[in-house]
């Protein structure tokens, strides 16, 4: 199975309409792969607060429609990213995922918002909702960014049938060792793939940290960006996740919360 990350460059010079539309061009230049990732709202940027009210979208926006019909054209699975979605009043962190034939899959409203007392955690409400994709041949839990600091989170995307993690990211450069360490954390202490995929460039005077990763289950990175824009892509081996889990049974020693049926 081939899985392409599109690390994107988020820059201040591009409007949110043309990034849009080379975000699809490149999606369909991997009809190649299986998988597709984008990054954490690619089109606005995880860190311009300031435009996350004006730039603001309905779920089946432009946005979707775009990227609804790049999976189509390329006939590939879209994790396309997050995007700034407006419901009613309220502004989420929204993550959509396309079938080969464009049909939303499913989504994911981001839990755990970055900011303490300000930017995305007062702007945006939480999501409250697990969501795995039901990929026929490697079933994904969907986690956004500052979620990957949270371990529970994953726990629980495996108890709901997780073999990998697609985690859209945009992580800032200051912090970037702890994007790496946690990336490959979560992978080896869930025995289950994980596809990280962040932005490059810098917005709202926040540096981007890229370095987008894959880690297999044995916590091994398969593929790891460098901080421009690139396009990083992997063959993954589904039955690697059973594997591993079979040999090393570390999930069936659990003590607290449900044990894993792995
Ligand atoms: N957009 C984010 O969630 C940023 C997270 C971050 O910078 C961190 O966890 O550190």
């Amino acid at each position: 199975m081939r899985a392409s990350l599109i690390q994107i460059a988020v820059n201040p010079d591009e409007s949110v309409d043309a990034r849009r539309r080379r975000a699809a061009a490149l999606v369909r230049d991997e009809s190649a792969s299986d998988l597709v990732v984008l990054p954490e709202l690619w089109p606005v940027g995880a860190f311009a607060y300031e435009a996350f009210a004006t730039d603001a979208e309905p779920l089946r926006g432009p946005t979707y429609e775009a990227m609804a019909a790049a999976a189509a054209d390329a006939g590939v699975w879209l994790h396309a990213g997050s995007f700034v979605e407006r419901d009613g009043e309220a502004l989420y962190n929204t993550s959509l995922v396309f079938s080969p034939g464009g049909e939303l899959v499913c989504s994911y409203r981001k839990i755990h918002r970055f900011g303490f007392d300000q930017g995305e955690a007062v702007l945006m409400s939480a999501g409250s909702e697990l969501v795995v994709a039901p990929h026929p041949e490697l079933p994904f839990g969907l986690a956004t960014c500052y979620d990957l600091r949270f371990p529970e989170l994953f726990r629980g995307l495996v108890d709901a049938g997780a073999a990998a993690f697609v985690i859209p990211a945009g992580w800032p450069e200051r912090r970037r060792e702890h994007w790496s360490l946690l990336a490959r954390a979560r992978a080896v202490e869930n025995q289950a793939y994980v596809l990280a995929c962040g932005t490059a460039g810098a917005h709202a005077g926040v540096e981007q940290a890229g370095h987008s990763v894959v880690v297999d289950p044995w916590g091994e990175v398969l593929a790891e960006a460098g901080r421009t824009e690139e396009v990083l892509t992997v063959t993954l081996d589904p039955e690697r996740v059973p594997e591993t889990r079979a040999s090393f049974p570390a999930l069936k020693d659990r003590v607290l919360g449900p044990r894993a049926p792995h």
